[in-house]
């Protein structure tokens, strides 16, 4: 049964919303990939679970065909690092949990995960505003924890996220100074408490301390322009503070995920202690992985301030480096760290680049850029593609989305399949809401 609300994909997940009626569809003669393996098959998929994976299945008339003959048949994409409707330096990010995910879904990822920020510390709290940002949903969605202090009480609700709300990844800023920062006493804390609970660190690696500094000596050389962004936290610092939770996940025993890994000087930490055989995942971003820094250095603010987001995106050089160590395994899976503030947003820091509110978007683009970066160039195979783009963040998280969300794909066409809602969205559909997209004009083929 259709309501309005269910039809704008709000109210996602309740009864009546489109997950109760009967859907019976094949998608037929298409080559089916996951991350192992590909063959022409045909998907039988009845109320979006995937029922039969075979060729040439016979079916009753009552069933929808799709013909996907010459196209790629996927899972949906999962983007293991969104924020949406996310309060952040005195503003609030323009995506939520409706424009964010209709945007995702056009660009064929179906599935993401957020990150609740405490409020006040308490994570009980913080899960409750989510819980309540997210009722806008219509696709799959999970969230990751942010840990922003550490007291009994902290240890006590990160028990309470794992063993009762679901939630077995929590993250910790070693950046954001004065806001969202943890020194490395209460990242050491959070680190045993995560190897107690089985749950896994996360760290935004650069050092807040340092950055901080880096600002202020700007600051007093006249440099007020979003380049001081980038100049204030250089890689060097990204280096120091990957290299620093690697060691101390390493001295609790507990695996660490460093998120968006933006510089070579990061990605060699990883690479030398995953050889040393300590359990690291690297996590690159598509800006990090497409993207260098030049669009910073433009001339006219609204342009340079749409790239601001931290760690900086760095110079030419670290993208193709990044590239390279996504298509060796020592990066494991792409993320966006999509964080969208508009134009009037942005302008905040006009006169300083502190204040401009740090983010960009990517929920919609990730799946085409990493095609056409990582594949069409060659560095990557379509197996290797499902894997970063989905499956990889689905094992590391233990995730198993609701439904069988497919896309399908060929060089020209993408059809996605949203069997969770009655929500209908296609490739064409543009729902960020921002007005300042960074991959303007870079819609990509696949
Ligand atoms: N990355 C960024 O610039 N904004 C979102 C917050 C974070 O992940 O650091
Ligand atoms: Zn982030």
């Amino acid at each position: 049964q259709s309501n309005q609300f269910c039809e704008a994909g709000i109210g996602y997940g309740e009864v009546g919303c489109g997950l109760s009626s009967s859907t019976k569809l094949l998608i037929k003669g298409g080559t089916v990939v996951n991350a192992h393996h590909q063959e022409v098959a045909d998907v039988y998929v009845e109320d979006g679970i995937i029922v039969a994976v075979k060729p040439d299945l016979k079916v009753t008339d009552d069933v929808k065909v799709i013909d996907a003959t010459g196209k790629f048949v996927m899972p949906g994409g999962i983007d293991p690092h969104t924020h949406l409707a996310m309060e952040f330096m005195g503003t609030e990010t323009i995506d939520d949990f409706f424009s964010g995910q209709a945007a995702a879904l056009a660009g064929g990822t179906t599935m993401h995960i957020d990150f609740v920020i405490p409020v006040n510390g308490s994570l009980i709290a913080g899960l409750e505003s989510y819980e309540e940002k997210a009722k806008k949903s219509c696709m799959d969605y999970g969230f990751h924890m942010a840990i922003t202090k550490f007291d009994d009480s902290v240890s006590r609700d990160m028990e309470i996220m794992v063993k009762e709300k679901g939630i077995n990844s929590f993250k910790f800023f070693l950046a954001y100074k004065g806001s969202l920062m943890v020194n490395d006493e209460l990242l050491l804390e959070g680190l045993k408490q995560c190897k107690s609970l089985g749950a896994l660190a996360m760290v935004h690696a650069e050092n807040g301390d340092a950055v901080f500094e880096g600002q202020k000596r700007m600051i007093q050389l006249g440099i007020t322009g979003p380049e001081g962004h980038a100049l204030s936290r250089p890689p060097l610092l990204e280096g120091e503070a990957t290299a620093r939770a690697i060691r101390l996940a390493g001295f609790v025993n507990t695996p660490l995920y460093v998120v968006h890994v933006m510089s070579i000087d990061a990605m060699e930490e990883i690479a030398k202690a995953r050889k040393s055989g300590q359990r690291v995942v690297g996590e690159p971003v598509v800006s990090g992985l497409v993207l260098d820094d030049s669009g910073l250095w433009d001339s006219d603010f609204a342009t340079a301030s749409k790239f601001v987001m931290s760690p900086p995106i760095r110079a030419a050089g670290h993208n193709k480096v990044l590239q390279g160590a996504l298509s060796n395994g020592v990066l494991q899976l792409v993320g966006t760290d999509h964080c969208v503030f508009n134009s009037t947003q942005k302008a905040f820091g006009i006169d300083d680049f502190r204040k401009i509110p740090n983010g960009v978007n990517g929920i919609e683009e990730r799946m085409h850029l990493v095609w056409d970066t990582m594949v069409e160039s060659g560095q990557i195979s379509v197996n290797d593609f499902v894997r970063v783009t989905s499956t990889e963040c689905a094992r590391i998280f233990n995730i198993y989305p609701r439904k069988g969300a497919i896309i399908t794909g060929s060089d020209a066409d993408i059809i996605i399949l949203n069997p969770n809602s009655s929500f209908e969205i296609n490739a064409q559909s543009h729902h960020s809401r921002t007005d300042t997209n960074v991959y303007e004009g870079r819609r990509g083929k696949l």
